[in-house]
């Protein structure tokens, strides 16, 4: 590309210190497969390889074995092992894409190390998890549900036979909290570490204990892609540390000449280069991640525009959602994929031969002091970086283009800070009781997160009744909003709503919140927009306001879903996702054996349902028109996407500090009259105190 220096990715990595290489000394590159490409037209001839075994047609299958024996981690088989019967703990660090999370579960089964058991292997995300297992099903010739299986939360393919178990960090997280031992397990993978997400922090902590308590009959391997094995290494006694060297495929580097002024305008350029008419360019302004054409195929191709397919992969995507970004493109089209970090690391997207990497991630940092979390566009680190490039080598040589110079890229953070150092801890900590560990301050953290967020989430969760005066969880309260897979004072709001007769609203706006953009307002269609909200909005607030669009979506015949959300601006994704959310509530709500009710059209308990869960985030407003938060006493603003803007309110909830260039309230609900004229303080502490 114009304007950019090319270099090979692992050029200037240093490499682990602390780790033994086990296939060789040095870096050793596939620079030509020996094997055709999975690109190539002789494969795409073959059609589109199924999800299981059964489905592949027997030269397809070879092809995938010849594939697997071409990668790193094939040529140290042996010795790892070796090295996982020698040692209770090793952490394992490969480069993307040397095979670790399809091969190394395989190897440990074959070699007998789940003797009596099962193999888990964390993911960081759903949709590495599900593909992931999809493929080594496929791999290992089976249907997903037999020799390997997968665990999401509401979703498990698993059954008695499964030895390989692909989950999410969360599920397991949920296991050991009824098997503190996780005793079905004889090998517990922790991949993806070097992510450092929350689940995986937890997790490490709790392993920690359960290799303690059962020091001959489980081994732990932890999988990183990046470097900082000596910080694993060091943290569990008698670990060891091995390296596989070489990646799959070599990812050519492209660095820009200069720094770029925007970045959007410098993605679109790189993803699309000279390829394709004014009129597709126009279209495709937010490209930040993409698949160009193989040389191959730029080599055969006609000089004509080819059709752009564009897809999306990002979080508040429904899983079957995200799952389409994974479909081929057909014959005569370009696939780009816009992603967010979600597509960053564990995915293999067939087909992709080109990365654009613009630099940039949007990460939530938690100000315990403030109460408020921001929403950033911050740089990536390194480790990012080297993850995002990573994606376009893994079929066959790939280019990633960085939309940085070389000199910014030395100047990033070699690592992403711990999500736990910079999170809202309530739900961790609420887990950690759950799972018995009373001491939190106390918990053998990897990097213990600060002090005042763990001191700020054991007040919070006190005053919702999930806790004692002793810190100890309380029953039923704590234990139902342990088990409740959304933020605790939205759970408080559930357990409230059950004994006021409105779980069924309350579910339902739970669910529209915990979705992003239910509105469309597209820039040029402001005022028409507008229009079309004030047809849901309730004076009651956002919440009231989110329960009118669900319940006139869910009364739709499927048919008309499209048009109808087209002609009210409503994002269909958006609240498509809420029902699946919603769906997955009231299955917990079910197992928790707590009863669907409805309060028809009295907005009252639903009001009263979100006061006894929202208290803690209750603001009053001051003479200047700003709103004060009660607990803190902090400035704070409405959103101005909310309904209440401009409005008289005096007392309001909340669901969350956003910070922008000032601090702004989410989703709010004004209070209940009655409320506010019986003494606002008062009863917002008492609701929260009777547990009710
Ligand atoms: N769903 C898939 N479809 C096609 N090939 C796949 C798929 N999943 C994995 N592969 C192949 O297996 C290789 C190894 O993937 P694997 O996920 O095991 O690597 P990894 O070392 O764990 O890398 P990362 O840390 O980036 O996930 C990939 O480079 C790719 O060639």
């Amino acid at each position: 590309m114009p304007g950019m220096q090319a270099q090979d990715e692992g050029a200037n990595r240093d490499e682990a210190q602390a780790a033994q290489a086990v296939n060789g000394d040095g870096p050793k590159r596939k620079e030509n497969s020996a094997t055709p490409s999975s690109n190539s037209p002789k494969r795409q001839r073959r059609g589109q390889v199924h999800s299981t075994l059964n489905a592949v047609r027997p030269n397809i299958w070879h092809r995938i074995q010849e594939d697997r024996r071409q990668l790193p981690a094939w040529s140290c088989k042996d010795k790892l092992l070796e090295l996982v019967r020698e040692n209770q703990a090793l952490v394992l660090v490969g480069e993307t894409g040397s095979g670790k999370t399809t091969q190394i579960p395989q190897f440990l089964l074959k070699g007998g190390l789940a003797k009596g058991g099962a193999i888990a292997c964390t993911q960081p995300r759903r949709v590495a998890a599900v593909t992931v297992a999809q493929r080594v099903a496929q791999e290992l010739g089976t249907d997903l549900g037999g020799k390997v299986g997968y665990s999401i939360r509401f979703e498990d393919t698993t059954s008695p036979e499964t030895r390989i178990k692909y989950m999410t960090d969360g599920m397991l997280l949920r296991e050991a909290m009824i098997d503190p031992l996780l005793s079905n397990y004889k090998v517990i993978i922790i991949d993806e570490a070097h992510e450092r997400t929350v689940g995986t922090d937890v997790l490490l902590g709790l392993v920690k204990e359960v290799l303690k308590r059962r020091p001959h009959d489980v081994r732990l391997v932890v999988m990183s892609a990046t470097l900082e094995a000596s910080k694993f290494i060091s943290y569990f006694p008698g670990c060891k540390g091995a390296l596989i060297h070489g990646r799959a495929f070599p990812v050519q580097l492209y660095y820009t000449a200069r720094p770029e002024d925007n970045y959007l305008d410098a993605a679109l350029n790189a993803t699309l280069q000279d390829r394709i008419s004014a009129m597709q360019l126009a279209r495709s302004k937010a490209i930040a991640a993409g698949q160009l054409p193989t040389e191959e195929e730029q080599d055969n191709s006609p000089q004509q525009p080819e059709e752009l397919l564009v897809y999306t992969i990002y979080a508040a995507m429904s899983h079957e959602q995200q799952l389409r970004a994974f479909e081929p493109a057909p014959p005569g089209a370009r696939k780009v994929i816009l992603a967010t970090n979600i597509a960053e690391t564990s995915i293999t997207i067939s087909g992709v031969r080109y990365v654009v990497d613009p630099g940039f991630v949007k990460a939530r940092s938690h100000n315990p002091r403030l109460g408020a979390d921001a929403l950033q566009v911050v740089p990536v680190s390194q480790a990012q970086a080297q993850q995002r490039s990573g994606r376009a080598g893994r079929e066959g040589p790939g280019k990633a283009y960085r939309l940085y110079t070389e000199q910014a890229y030395d100047s990033l953070e070699p690592a992403t800070v711990p999500e736990i150092l910079r999170s809202n801890l309530a739900s961790v900590v609420l887990q950690l009781k759950a799972l018995g560990i009373n001491d939190v301050l106390g918990f053998d953290f990897l990097d213990k997160p600060p002090i005042p967020s763990i001191v700020r989430s054991l007040e919070l969760l006190y005053s919702l009744g999930a806790l004692d005066s002793q810190g100890k969880l309380t029953s039923p309260v704590g234990t139902s909003l342990s088990r409740l897979p959304v933020d605790p004072m939205y759970g408080k709001v559930l357990l409230a709503a059950t004994s006021m007769g409105c779980s069924i609203e309350a579910m339902q706006v739970i669910s529209m919140v915990s979705t992003d953009g239910v509105f469309v307002v597209p820039r040029a269609k402001r005022e028409e927009a507008n229009a079309a909200r004030l047809k849901f909005t309730s004076k009651e607030g956002d919440h009231l306001t989110l329960l009118a669009v669900a319940r006139a979506f869910a009364e739709l015949p499927p048919k008309q879903q499209t048009s109808w959300c087209h002609d009210n601006y409503i994002n269909i994704r958006s609240v498509r996702k809420a029902q699946d959310i919603y769906q997955q509530l009231a299955r917990q709500l079910h197992q928790l054996q707590l009863p669907l009710t409805s309060c028809g059209e009295d907005p009252t308990p639903l009001r009263r349902a979100l006061v006894a869960g929202l208290f803690p985030q209750s603001a009053r407003k001051q003479p200047d028109g700003t709103y004060k938060v009660i607990a803190t006493g902090q400035q704070v603003f409405i959103h101005p996407s909310s309904v209440l803007i401009g409005k008289k309110v005096d007392c309001i909830v909340f669901s969350e500090l956003v910070l922008t260039t000032k601090q702004l309230t989410t989703h709010c609900a004004p209070l209940p009259c009655p409320l506010q004229k019986a003494g606002l303080c008062h009863f917002l502490f008492s609701a929260g105190m009777q547990g009710t």
